[in-house]
């Protein structure tokens, strides 16, 4: 379908307004006309027209051209008609006596081939008037044709689709052999215009008035429409109701009767009518004003929610005229219209009857209920099937399985073990509850009930399961979705790989670097050592939340390392590989199992500090602080071994591309004035969350947190002034397109200069010339290697207005010279116009 033509606006200068200009008609209705004879051809024939309704004349330029040349045209309307050859006009009203007269003595005792109307009643008043007064200005220049056509002749109208259509069209085909409703592809597709050709006129001896009576004609339309009878009304309303998200457009204009557009609907004859959908569909709003209504209003069954429903019926959803409904049913019987209960009693009989004489047909339904029942559970069981497949092969490929074959270890029960994700908290408490020893009465009561619990722990880890396929449904459909969007948006695309590449966040820092130390630990610990004896307790507080991690020995001390190693290479994450246990027994370690008898595993284990057989570091360590014990440089874990191409990769960024952000260059600055110190800097960017552990988190609210979550550093104001000044100097560079342009031309004039210069070479060189007509020639070559090519001015075109003396002139006109352009009056003021602010842009 075309774009939606407008009939208003700048969508009213379409195609065919175009083209009248350009072949001076002087209105786009001129291509209306073409377009009917093009498929009728009765102008060709025509010795006599008249055009009633004609101006501007557009309709009357298209008969004078398309008529033989000695035809008569003679064009009416009510506004004058400026001069059009071969044509003769007047200023008259159609529905008048007067304008037959006027016809009546230009015409003679002629007959007219053809009568054309196009008139259109410009009252600007409601729609419904509007159309009506096209009707009858379409009977009446009806009227006029009858008169004035001879036997055989066409008439052309136009008429609106709305409701007087069909009468109209009815009376056409009474006077007419041949009649056809049609719209020229020039007739805007939003217009509710038709035009009717009506050919082979019958021309009777005695026409009955009534046919030309309006008053006969049109005279359904004016006599009331029943409310309930209308079928079209009740149709419509109903639709309304039924399908309240449809807007439906009212082609056929106002429905009879029914020319208002706002209508207020009694709750009563909602309530009491049989119809009520109908009620429903030909209002806009419910109202209570009677006594009656009011009680209604105030009932409990009025609900807030109702009462809003009635304000406004044309904003209602299907539910709204649902609950409506409801409203209705239960008022009804509130009030005594419908009895409920009777009702009820009538249903339960007739199911009781169905049931006697349907027995089969039930036990068929039953039997298909139960076998798509069947199907759906194999569906579902086929489904975690696969889903567990699919977390085997997740676990394998995170080497947390053997690559036995997948599903085997499912049934396989020696393979339980370990089979479970390794950091499931549920088989932990599992596990837990199966390895307690009774050594606490209450273990013992509690093992007396062992089987019940066992029974339930099953259940619970059932559902658990459950819920963990789900989660892991979900997370697979988030990935799904993330594919999807990496792939349709280029902007998501971007931001992905923007958050691939963190390193690039300027302000996340690097780690700590005791060679670039401004100010640094070991400054402030001397200070402060200076000052007072420190105690172990409140000199390193800011490690406290990971102590549990770094493994506290059993008196809470840590072990003894000197602190600048350790800040060396901070780790978030322990070091796996440093422990002699595995990294099951690693986990253990954690509080929440201590009440776990698992003592027997933990004793060869050495207790760090406690048993004074820490690092040896431990030793030289003179003052009291509590130091976390840290993993050597080449402990480093897996996890951490990207860390150092990061802080390379931030460094590189940084070199070529300075600092970009208010944050980075807020943190630098207060870097260089020593407002604060590199490790000062590290530790704000620690609060109590930063150590959470991110393990077992759904990946979209990882994705949110990293959306979302954003330290809030604050700006200073030298900082912006300083990145818009650099933008400034930056903006005031020529944009590489333009240096690249210039570049070429300064290229190509050296290259122009050196060719001259070769050429003048050859002339100096030559022994043809004298040494006058040489320095002649040399220097008309450096004139021209000197010259920008580029340079050369377009001679101007001018511009001549088609009028006066230049009208219809084929060719260049006289007295015109070099180059020229013909334009219409509005072109030349819209070029000129143009030039005009040409000039001014330059002048600025
Ligand atoms: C759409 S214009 C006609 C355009 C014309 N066919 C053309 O091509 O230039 C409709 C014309 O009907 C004229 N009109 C409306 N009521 C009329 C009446 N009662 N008698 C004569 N002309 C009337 C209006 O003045 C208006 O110029």
């Amino acid at each position: 379908m075309g774009k939606a033509q407008k009939k208003t606006g700048k969508g009213r200068l379409d195609k065919y307004y175009k083209l009248a200009k350009e072949q001076g008609f002087r209105a786009r209705s001129a291509f209306k006309l073409i377009q009917l004879n093009k498929k009728f051809s009765f102008l060709e024939t025509a010795r006599c027209c008249i055009d009633l309704c004609a101006a501007p004349g557009g309709w009357l330029q298209v008969a004078s051209k398309y008529m033989p040349p000695s035809s008569i045209i003679v064009g009416v309307d009510l506004v004058p008609i400026k001069a059009i050859p071969r044509v003769v006009t007047f200023a008259a009203d159609i529905t008048t006596p007067q304008c037959r007269n006027l016809i009546r003595g230009e015409l003679k005792d002629w007959k007219a081939d053809v009568v054309l109307h196009d008139g259109a009643p410009n009252v600007g008043t409601a729609w419904v008037q509007d159309a009506f007064g096209q009707s009858e200005l379409v009977l009446m220049s009806l009227k006029l044709a009858v008169e004035f056509l001879m036997k055989g002749g066409t008439f052309v109208t136009k008429v609106f689709r709305s409701a007087d259509y069909n009468n109209l069209m009815w009376v056409f085909n009474q006077l007419f052999g041949k009649v056809e409703a049609t719209k020229p592809p020039s007739s805007r597709n939003v217009s509710a215009e038709i035009f009717v050709v009506c050919q082979d006129f019958l021309a009777p001896k005695k026409i009955d008035p009534k046919f030309l009576d309006p008053k006969h004609v049109f005279k359904e339309l004016t006599a009331p429409a029943p409310v309930d009878g209308n079928v079209t009304i009740a149709a419509n309303a109903q639709a309304n109701v039924f399908q309240p998200e449809k807007k439906r457009r009212h082609r056929d204009g106002y429905a009879d009767g029914d020319y208002t557009l706002f209508k207020a609907i009694g709750a009563s004859e909602f309530i009491r009518s049989s119809d009520p959908v109908s009620v429903l569909g030909s209002g806009n709003r419910i109202t209570f004003p009677s006594e009656e209504e009011k009680e209604w209003f105030a009932l409990d069954v009025t609900t807030p929610e109702i009462k809003a429903n009635c304000e406004d019926l044309k904003v209602l959803g299907k539910g709204d005229f649902k609950a409506l409904m409801k409203w209705r049913s239960s008022l009804r019987e509130e009030i005594g219209l419908d009895v409920k209960a009777k009702n009820t009693e009538e249903i339960t009989e007739t199911v009781e009857v169905v049931e006697e004489l349907d027995e089969d047909e039930e036990i068929q339904k039953e039997l298909e209920r139960l076998n798509t029942e069947a199907a759906a559970k194999a569906k579902r069981e086929r489904r975690k099937a696969n889903e567990s497949k699919q977390r085997t092969i997740r676990r394998m490929q995170l080497q947390m399985t053997a690559p036995l074959e997948i599903g085997m270890e499912q049934n396989d029960a020696s393979l339980d073990v370990g089979q479970e994700d390794v950091f499931d908290l549920n088989n932990l408490e599992r596990g837990r509850k199966s390895t307690r020893l009774p050594d606490d009465p209450a273990d013992l009561d509690e093992d007396s009930d062992n089987g019940d619990r066992n029974e339930e722990d099953a259940s619970d880890a059932d559902s658990e399961d459950d819920v963990d396929e789900l989660e892991a449904e979900l997370d697979n459909l988030y990935e799904a979705y993330r594919e999807r969007k990496n792939e349709r948006d280029a902007k998501f695309k971007a931001k992905e790989s923007r958050s691939k590449n963190k390193n690039r966040e300027e302000w996340s820092g690097f780690k700590a670097d005791d060679d670039n130390e401004v100010g640094g630990w070991e400054e402030m610990e001397a200070a402060k050592a200076a000052g007072e004896s420190s105690s172990s307790s409140d000199s390193d507080s800011d490690d406290d939340s990971d102590s549990d991690a770094k493994g506290l020995n059993a008196t809470g001390k840590r072990g003894a390392q000197t602190r600048p190693d350790t800040r060396k290479k901070r780790k978030l994450v322990v070091d796996l590989g440093s422990k002699t246990k595995g990294s099951t027994s690693l986990w253990f370690d954690q509080d929440i199992f201590n009440d776990i008898n698992m003592d027997e595993a933990n004793e060869d284990e050495p207790l760090s500090d406690d048993a004074g057989e820490g690092p040896s570091e431990s030793d030289e360590s003179a003052d009291h602080f509590e130091i976390v014990p840290q993993e050597q440089d080449d402990n480093v874990g897996m996890w951490d071994a990207d860390d150092t191409d990061d802080d390379e990769e931030k460094r590189r960024y940084l070199l070529k591309n300075g600092l970009t952000t208010a944050e980075a260059v807020t943190l630098a600055q207060q870097l260089v004035n020593r407002e604060k110190t590199k490790s000062q800097m590290l530790d704000d960017g620690f609060n109590r969350y930063s150590l959470n552990s991110k393990e077992g988190l759904p990946s979209w609210f990882l994705d949110e947190e990293s959306q979302y979550y954003k330290p809030n550093i604050p700006i200073t104001k030298e900082a912006m002034d300083m990145l818009r000044a650099r933008q400034r100097a930056l903006d005031a560079r020529p944009i590489k397109k333009v240096a690249e342009a210039k570049a070429r031309k300064k290229f190509k004039a050296v290259q122009k200069l050196q060719k001259a210069l070769k050429k003048a070479e050859g002339v100096n060189d030559s022994t043809d010339m004298s040494e006058r007509e040489k320095a002649q020639q040399i220097q008309k070559l450096m004139k021209s290697g000197m010259s920008n090519a580029n340079a050369k001015r377009k001679s101007e075109i001018k511009v001549v207005v088609a009028k006066g003396a230049h009208r219809g002139i084929k060719g260049r006109p006289k007295g015109v010279k070099g180059r020229y352009q013909m334009v219409d009056a509005r072109m030349r003021k819209e070029m000129r116009a143009k030039k005009r602010k040409e000039k001014a842009a330059k002048k600025r």
